[in-house]
């Protein structure tokens, strides 16, 4: 244990992230086409090449998905009170029709008048609002009905009373320097972020949405706000408030220390094994509440170490919930028409099928165990997956070949056996394999009996589930789970024609 030296904390209002979450070029242009995809995916959906009778469909949709199953959302709280109805669970969410713009903009008041009530009475209510924009419709979208909702929104989010606040666009310039590029301290794929300091002299981060078109832009902030109003826990990032003027802004707590990306690839000084375990055994936690510890299952549906924020003690902290989704009880999963998340940690099952429930979570966990074990990136500079290099060395217990070169051996080889061990659980091909979350949690906190009852499990034969019918992964190797990646990469950085 020990030897590798901890990065020291930042002095109050000092970011880690200052020098090291600002990307240098050469890292920005690494992980550029990354970030466009996360993005573009918006625009196409993928064609599905693996399977026959694949669900996928051509459209052109915005990113805010519904969960519910062909429900139409009236704009009354009482009507998006009421859980689904068609009882299926293996139904697969269609998109709604696409709606005038008046019907939008009373969904969106409908929405924001839940929010007014508070946490506790929003929890259940998210309006199920996913406009299907056509590249006929799109453009009208974007000229006649955009301004109509932002200013429905600044009306409704004006007299919003809850303990976040609103922001005006002249306090959060006032605080960002005028979101001068020395405060910038992070930039993903809709936002850039911005550090800051409020009157009250509270250090903040201030995410302002900048990319995309004005519909996506409205629907990503809605559909993050939607989500992170209904979570408080340690481990999830705590918003503080948000800005509707000049923008699309949300203020989030500083974590001092930035993204787990930043400290694990750009910091000069690396962090220890004792604080690898530390941000593992939180991160697990604060994705366990998320599934199981809210009034509805969410799936963050993009868990990477970019979006695991670090508090001033190294505590994680999950942010982004920019494709979260909602998942009802009685549904076993949700299918996607498009490419949602990142690459490097998105299952097979998602890719051949579009299929999205907590086990999506719990492999792009155990993606981030690898990196955190590793300090590999998901996706290497010659695109080898991380998973691929892993899990052979995994099998043959070749730990020393495995972990991070830079711990020069200071590690707890008990640790380290127990995460990857676990590491390679999660990123089990076949989605019924994988542990649920509170699994993890117990494994990691170290219940042995929990990890070789789940070792057992792998080798078992298993009673299938919906997904395991339609996908079998047996025939699904890791050629197979390559080719597929960088189909869908060609697919994605083709040329956008529509918008
Ligand atoms: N509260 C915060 N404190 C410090 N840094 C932050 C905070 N929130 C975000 N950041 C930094 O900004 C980066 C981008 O933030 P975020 O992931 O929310 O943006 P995004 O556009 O949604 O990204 P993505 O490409 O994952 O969609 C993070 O990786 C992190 O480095």
């Amino acid at each position: 244990m020990g030897g590798t030296k901890e990065p020291s904390a930042p002095t109050s209002g000092e970011t880690s992230t200052d020098s090291k979450t600002k990307k240098s070029s050469s890292e920005k242009r690494k992980w550029e086409p990354f970030r466009q995809l996360r993005r573009r995916h918006h625009r196409h959906a993928f064609s599905n090449t693996t399977s026959a009778g694949s669900e996928f469909e051509e459209c052109s949709t915005t990113t805010m998905e519904c969960i519910e199953p062909n429900e139409e959302y009236t704009g009354s709280a009482e009507s998006m009170e009421s859980e689904p109805t068609s009882g299926n669970k293996a139904s697969i969410s269609s998109y709604s029709e696409p709606q005038n713009g008046l019907t939008q903009i009373v969904q969106w008041r409908g929405f924001f008048r839940i929010l007014k009530k508070g946490p506790g009475t929003a929890s259940q209510t998210l309006p199920p609002v996913k406009p299907k924009l056509t590249r006929k419709n799109s453009k009208k979208f974007r000229d006649d009905i955009v301004p109509n909702i932002c200013s429905a929104l600044d009306a409704e989010l004006c007299g919003f009373k809850s303990s976040w606040r609103n922001f005006s666009l002249s306090e959060l310039q006032e605080a960002t320097n005028n979101f001068s590029q020395e405060n910038l301290i992070g930039e993903g794929g809709y936002a850039e972020v911005f550090k800051g300091q409020l009157k009250s002299g509270m250090f903040v981060a201030i995410k302002r949405l900048n990319r995309g078109t004005p519909e996506e832009m409205t629907i990503d902030f809605l559909s993050e706000l939607g989500i992170i109003v209904h979570v408080d826990h340690p481990n999830i990032a705590k918003l503080i408030g948000y800005g509707v003027e000049g923008g699309m802004h949300l203020v989030l707590q500083l974590s001092p220390h930035g993204s787990l990306a930043s400290i694990l690839y750009d910091a000069k000084e690396k962090l220890n094994w004792k604080t690898r375990f530390k941000i593992a055994l939180g991160a697990a936690e604060g994705l366990c509440y998320l599934h199981e510890g809210c009034q509805r299952r969410i799936i963050h549906k993009d868990i990477k170490a970019s979006n695991i924020l670090l508090s001033e003690d190294f505590d994680a902290q999950i942010c982004d919930f920019g494709l979260a989704k909602w998942l009802p009880d009685q549904w076993t999963h949700h299918t996607v028409s498009k490419v949602e998340g990142t690459f490097g940690y998105l299952p097979p099952e998602f890719f051949m099928h579009g299929v999205v429930d907590e086990k999506t979570d719990v492999y792009a966990f155990g993606v981030l165990l690898l990196e955190l074990i590793t300090g590999r990136q998901a996706i290497d500079s010659s695109q080898q997956s991380i998973v691929m290099w892993a899990k052979p060395l995994i099998r043959e217990n070749k730990m020393n070949e495995l972990v991070d070169p830079i711990l020069d051996n200071a590690y707890d080889p008990e640790q380290l056996q127990r995460i990857a061990a676990t590491a390679s659980i999660c990123v089990h091909p076949t989605a019924a394999n994988r542990p649920q979350m509170n699994e993890v949690v117990d494994i990691l906190k170290g219940n042995d009996r929990g990890l070789e009852v789940l070792k057992q499990r792998e080798t078992e034969t298993l009673q299938r589930t919906y997904s395991e019918e339609i996908f079998d992964a047996k025939e699904y190797n890791s050629t197979k789970y390559l080719n597929d990646i960088n189909h869908q990469m060609e697919i994605l950085l083709e040329p956008s024609d529509d918008v």
